[in-house]
C-alpha cells in the first residue's frame, strides 16, 4: 500500500482483547442535565430545568448545554475537564452506532490540542465500550517530518492516544515521512484511492470525494483547521484529496492536509476549540454579526452533522 500504515511496529504490545459492547451506550446511560441554550446572538439565554435539585443529585456530571445554532449543534462545557469526558461520550456513541452498521469506522484526526482532549476516550467506561478493531485512522494534516520528531502529529497520537487502544496497526494509515511534501501528498491520496477501492473508505454520492465518517478536529487561534490557513489559496482548492504546503505561516512549514472537499464530504465533524484565546476567532464565526471573511473554521460544512465542542472560555463572546 502506498501510504505508510506499517508505523506501528511496537504497537501490538499493548493491544488489548476486543471489549465487548455495552448494553446502554454511555451516552443513553448518562443523565443529561435538563438545559436548553441558544446562543445570545439569538437573543435567547440559558434555560435549565431546577438545575440546583440536578447539580445535588448527580454532583459529578457535566454542566453541558447544547444548541442548534444553524451551523451546527454547539456543546458547551464548564471546562476543558468536561469537553474531554462529553468528547468521550460523542466519539464513543458514533463508533457504536457505525460499527454496528459497517465493518469499518474510519476516523480522521487533526494534531494539536485535540489529542490532549481525547485522553478521556481511553479510559473506562468508554475504551471498554468500542469496537477498536473497525477503526481506521487518518490524520487531516501532517507536518513533513520523521515520525518520531516532536512536530509529528502522528507522534503526538501515538502517544496520547493509539499506544493506548487496540486499533489494528495496519488499520493506522501514517504519511510516508521518507517522501517530499509533494511526494507524501501525492502517495496520501493514492492510498485513499486504494481504500476506497477495497471498500475500507466510502465516497459520497453527492461530491465523489471520499467520504470518511467521523474527522476529530481542531482550530488554531488563527482560525484555521487541518493545514488551511486564513488567505491561503490552498483554502480554495477542489479538485485534489490531499495537497500540500511549504509556507505554512504555523512552524514547521512543509505539512500535507486534506482539502475542503473531503473535510466536507464527511458524514459527522467535532469541531473541539478550548480556551479564551480562540474566543474572538468563536465570536467572528457563529456569533452575531460574523466576520465578512470567512475564516477557514467557518468553512467547514460536513454531509451529515457537525458539532462544536467549546469550554467556556472559547464561548464565552457568542
Ligand atoms: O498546526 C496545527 O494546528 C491546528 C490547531 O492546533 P491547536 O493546538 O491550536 O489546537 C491543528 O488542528 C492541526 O492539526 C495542526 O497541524
Amino acid at each position: 500500500m502506498a501510504c505508510s500504515s506499517r508505523s506501528l511496529l511496537s504497537f501490538s504490545s499493548v493491544r488489548r482483547s476486543q471489549p465487548s459492547i455495552p448494553l446502554i451506550s454511555p451516552l443513553v446511560a448518562q443523565k443529561p442535565r435538563s438545559c436548553t441554550l441558544a446562543l445570545r446572538s439569538k437573543g435567547v439565554s440559558l434555560i435549565c430545568s431546577n438545575p440546583k435539585k440536578f447539580r445535588a443529585r448527580t454532583r459529578s456530571s457535566m454542566a453541558e448545554v447544547t444548541a442548534d445554532n444553524g451551523k451546527g449543534k454547539v456543546k458547551v462545557f464548564d471546562s476543558e475537564e468536561e469537553v474531554a469526558v462529553g468528547l468521550a461520550k460523542y466519539t464513543a456513541d458514533i463508533s457504536n452506532k457505525i460499527t454496528n452498521e459497517k465493518s469499518s469506522f474510519t476516523v480522521v484526526l487533526s494534531g494539536g490540542s485535540l489529542i490532549h482532549s481525547l485522553r478521556k476516550l481511553v479510559e473506562a467506561p468508554y475504551i471498554d465500550s468500542i469496537e477498536w478493531g473497525k477503526w481506521h485512522v487518518f490524520w487531516v494534516d501532517e507536518r513533513v517530518v520523521p515520525k518520531d520528531h516532536v512536530d509529528s502529529n502522528y507522534k503526538l497520537a501515538y502517544d496520547g492516544f493509539l499506544s493506548k487502544v487496540p486499533i489494528p496497526p495496519g488499520q493506522v494509515y501514517a504519511i510516508n515521512d521518507a517522501l517530499s511534501a509533494e511526494g507524501a501528498a501525492d502517495d496520501y491520496e493514492t492510498c485513499l484511492k486504494h481504500l476506497v477501492t477495497n471498500g475500507v473508505l466510502h465516497v459520497s454520492a453527492k461530491t465523489g470525494f471520499p467520504k470518511f465518517d467521523l474527522m476529530l478536529l481542531g482550530m488554531g487561534p488563527d482560525g484555521h483547521v487541518a493545514s488551511l490557513f486564513p488567505g491561503h489559496p490552498l483554502v480554495k482548492e477542489n479538485k485534489k484529496w490531499v495537497t500540500f504546503i511549504k509556507d505554512s505561516p504555523k512552524p514547521p512549514p512543509e505539512r500535507i492536509t486534506f482539502t475542503f472537499p473531503v473535510i466536507n464530504s464527511s458524514a459527522y465533524i467535532a469541531m473541539v476549540v478550548v480556551g479564551a484565546g480562540k474566543a474572538p476567532v468563536i465570536e467572528a464565526t457563529l456569533g452575531k454579526s460574523p466576520n465578512s471573511e470567512v475564516l477557514p473554521v467557518g468553512m467547514v460544512s460536513p454531509e451529515d452533522e457537525m458539532t462544536w465542542f467549546f469550554d467556556k472560555q472559547a464561548a464565552s463572546k457568542i
